[in-house]
C-alpha cells in the first residue's frame, strides 16, 4: 500500500452518502440512469459515496455472473462520467468484477474510487467475503490487498480515505492497517441486513473511536429478494459522534468532516501512539 501522509492543516472535506434503496423488478439500466440522476442531485460534495452492489444487487446472487463487468466496462464509464461532471470524488460503491471473458473468469465484489477527472484513483476487492458457505464465499475471489488513496479537494483539503465493504467492519485489524498507512477517513459501503443493523451502526462508531477516524457508512434500505436491508447509513465522528444519520428508507446524507479537528484530537489524546501489538 502506497500512500503519503497529508500535511497538517485546518482543512475540510463536504461528503454526502446516497442511501439507495431498490427492488429486483427494476430493471438493471433503468436502476443505472435513476442513481446516476441522485448523484447530481449531490452536486457541490466533495466526495460522493454509493453503496455496496448496488447496480448488481447485492443478495442477487443469481444474476452476478451475467452481470459482472470488467474495470473498463460500460457501468464504471457512467460513473466516471458522472464525477467528471460533477467534478467530485466518487466512491462508487462496489460491482462484481469480472476478471476477463473466459468461463473460469474470477469474480470480485470490488470498490471503485474515482476523482473528479473521472479517472479510476482506487480499486478494492473484498477481503472478507459474506455468506459462510453460501453466497460470496461460494461465487466470489477474496481480495488480499488493503487499500487506501489520497484524496485532494479543490480548495486544498488533503487526506487519506481507506477502503473496505460491509462484512471486513467486523475484523478491526484491517483497520488498524488502514490506520498505520495514514488514514484518517474510513468509507464502507454496504449491503448490511436489517436483522443485524444494531451492529452496523455500533461497529461504525467503534471503528471511529479506536481508529480517531471518520468513518462514512453507506448502506441499502428496501427488500433484495428476501433480504430486509437495514439503511441506517452515518456518518461519524473521530470522537464517537454521529454527525450525520439516514433511517429505513432512501435517503442522502450529509457532513463537512473537519480534518484539522481530528489532527488535534490525535495529538491532544494520542492513543494510536499507546498500540502494544503490531
Ligand atoms: O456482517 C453482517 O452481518 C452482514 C454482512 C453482509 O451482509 C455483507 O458483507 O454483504
Amino acid at each position: 500500500m502506497s500512500v503519503s501522509r497529508p500535511e497538517p492543516g485546518q482543512d475540510s472535506l463536504d461528503v454526502v452518502a446516497i442511501q439507495l434503496e431498490y427492488d429486483r423488478s427494476e430493471p438493471y439500466s433503468s436502476r443505472i440512469r435513476r442513481v446516476d440522476d441522485l448523484i447530481d442531485d449531490a452536486a457541490g460534495a466533495d466526495l460522493v459515496v454509493l453503496p455496496e452492489l448496488w447496480a448488481h444487487g447485492g443478495f442477487d446472487y443469481d444474476t452476478w455472473t451475467d452481470r459482472a463487468e470488467p474495470l473498463d466496462g460500460t457501468f464504471l464509464e457512467t460513473m466516471s462520467r458522472a464525477a467528471k461532471r460533477n467534478s467530485t470524488w466518487l466512491h462508487a460503491g462496489s460491482i462484481i468484477e469480472r476478471e476477463n471473458d473466459t468461463a473460469s473468469a474470477r469474480l470480485w465484489n470490488t470498490s471503485v474510487v474515482f476523482d473528479p477527472d473521472g479517472k479510476i484513483r482506487a480499486t478494492y476487492r473484498k477481503i472478507h467475503r459474506f455468506g459462510f458457505s453460501d453466497g460470496e464465499p461460494r461465487l466470489l475471489t477474496a481480495g488480499t490487498e488493503p487499500v487506501s488513496t489520497g484524496l485532494a479537494t479543490a480548495a486544498g483539503a488533503e487526506t487519506v480515505v481507506g477502503l473496505s465493504t460491509c462484512y471486513d467492519l467486523r475484523f478491526p485489524e484491517l483497520y488498524r492497517e488502514l490506520v498505520g498507512a495514514g488514514t484518517e477517513v474510513l468509507v464502507i459501503p454496504a449491503a448490511w441486513p436489517r436483522a443485524r443493523v444494531e451492529h452496523w451502526t455500533a461497529l461504525g462508531r467503534a471503528r471511529a473511536i479506536e481508529n480517531q477516524t471518520y468513518v462514512v457508512q453507506c448502506n441499502v434500505a428496501g427488500v433484495d429478494g428476501d433480504v430486509a436491508l437495514g439503511g441506517h447509513s452515518q456518518i461519524v465522528a473521530p470522537d464517537g459522534t454521529v454527525v450525520a444519520a439516514a433511517g429505513d428508507s432512501a435517503d442522502m446524507i450529509s457532513a463537512t468532516l473537519e480534518l484539522g479537528s481530528l489532527r488535534e484530537l490525535r495529538r491532544t489524546f494520542p492513543v494510536l501512539a499507546d498500540r502494544r501489538l503490531g
